[in-house]
């Protein structure tokens, strides 16, 4: 028997994605063993459900557990803060009212899409392969994701000692919302809906300050009513003189990549909506008009409109 020589060129061409495959997959389940570990404290408390049908839910399902407000500020031992996730297209507002909502519950607000961008800005090794994708307005393979956020949620808690959280923009996708399901119990899934014609403008109107990281939105957006629709009204969200010359637009946010981010919402992240819905988590919220009026009804959706700190939160 004749042995064929060995090509070290060859092996060497097959081991290195092999190794580099492994290593990303030992990576993402630690990310798992640590979301798992994070999220399980998180649920072994009991907690308030209120039963409650909402005027504003357009979901098939009219009743929805939902936290009772009293909740978010009573945080004896036995209970534990609300665990939300908050569901919608780009550009539909879920940063805003996510945002709103933490204030008001206490709760950290934790947005994948930062945590790309955080992670873009530290140049850090993964970053040139992220802004390929986000630039492309692809979706980050579901391994990087979850090890960015259970990264997070390690950090909030050993170092600040946070409990309970908001979500927004995460589950993308249902392998992701499988993973969270298999890790936490999750109280309540918001979809925020616009009209499809709004989200693009808006996308595009979004300004950051560069200073002091504030969201705005220069886009003014009236839609006339049509076919049995209503007319819809949405005053641009302007920045304040001192931060009106520092806007910035993320690289992200152009007609090309936005439309592309729309696409893939309907084909992989409307799933999601279904997914919760069937389990009875699922609230459709759709706004209305602009933030004052929206907010107001979202609270009014959520039981949270007496809430002590509601006006605070809404300033
Ligand atoms: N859960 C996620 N899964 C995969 N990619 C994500 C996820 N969250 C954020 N990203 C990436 O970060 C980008 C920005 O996210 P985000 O700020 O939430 O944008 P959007 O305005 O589209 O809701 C996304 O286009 C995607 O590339």
């Amino acid at each position: 028997m004749t042995l064929a020589p060995i090509d070290f060129q060859r092996q060497r061409q097959l081991t290195i994605p092999l190794i580099r495959f492994t290593h990303s997959l030992c990576v993402f389940y630690t990310s798992m063993a640590v979301l798992s570990r994070l999220l399980r404290a998180r649920t072994t408390t009991s907690y308030t459900i209120l039963r409650f049908s909402s005027p504003y839910s357009t979901s098939s399902s009219s009743e929805i557990g939902v936290l009772a407000p009293t909740i978010a500020s009573n945080k004896s031992s036995d209970r534990r803060n609300v665990q939300w996730v908050f569901l919608g297209c780009p550009g539909v507002g879920k940063g805003t009212y996510a945002s709103r909502l933490s204030k008001l519950l206490d709760v950290p607000h934790i947005a994948t899409g930062d945590l790309v961008r955080d992670e873009l800005s530290s140049k850090g090794p993964l970053c040139s392969q992220l802004t390929e994708i986000v630039n492309q307005g692809k979706l980050v393979p579901d391994e990087i994701i979850i090890n960015l956020l259970s990264h997070r949620l390690q950090i909030g808690e050993e170092a600040k000692g946070e409990s309970g959280f908001i979500l927004d923009g995460f589950p993308r996708t249902i392998r992701q919302a499988e993973i969270l399901e298999g890790v936490t119990n999750i109280d309540l899934v918001i979809n925020l809906k616009l009209r499809e014609e709004a989200l693009l403008a808006k996308c595009l109107g979004r300004r950051t300050c560069s200073q002091c990281g504030g969201n705005y939105n220069v886009a003014c957006i009236d839609i006339k009513a049509d076919h049995g629709n209503p007319a819809m009204y949405m005053p641009p969200l302007l920045p304040p003189p001192h931060c009106a010359s520092k806007l910035i637009t993320r690289s992200d946010d152009t007609e090309h990549v936005v439309k592309e981010r729309l696409r893939i919402y309907h084909e992989k992240s409307q799933p999601v909506e279904e997914f919760y819905r069937i389990r009875g988590k699922l609230l459709e919220f759709d706004l209305p008009g602009g933030i004052p009026e929206s907010w107001t009804k979202l609270l009014q959706a959520l039981n949270l409109d007496d809430h002590e700190d509601t006006r605070s939160a809404a300033a």
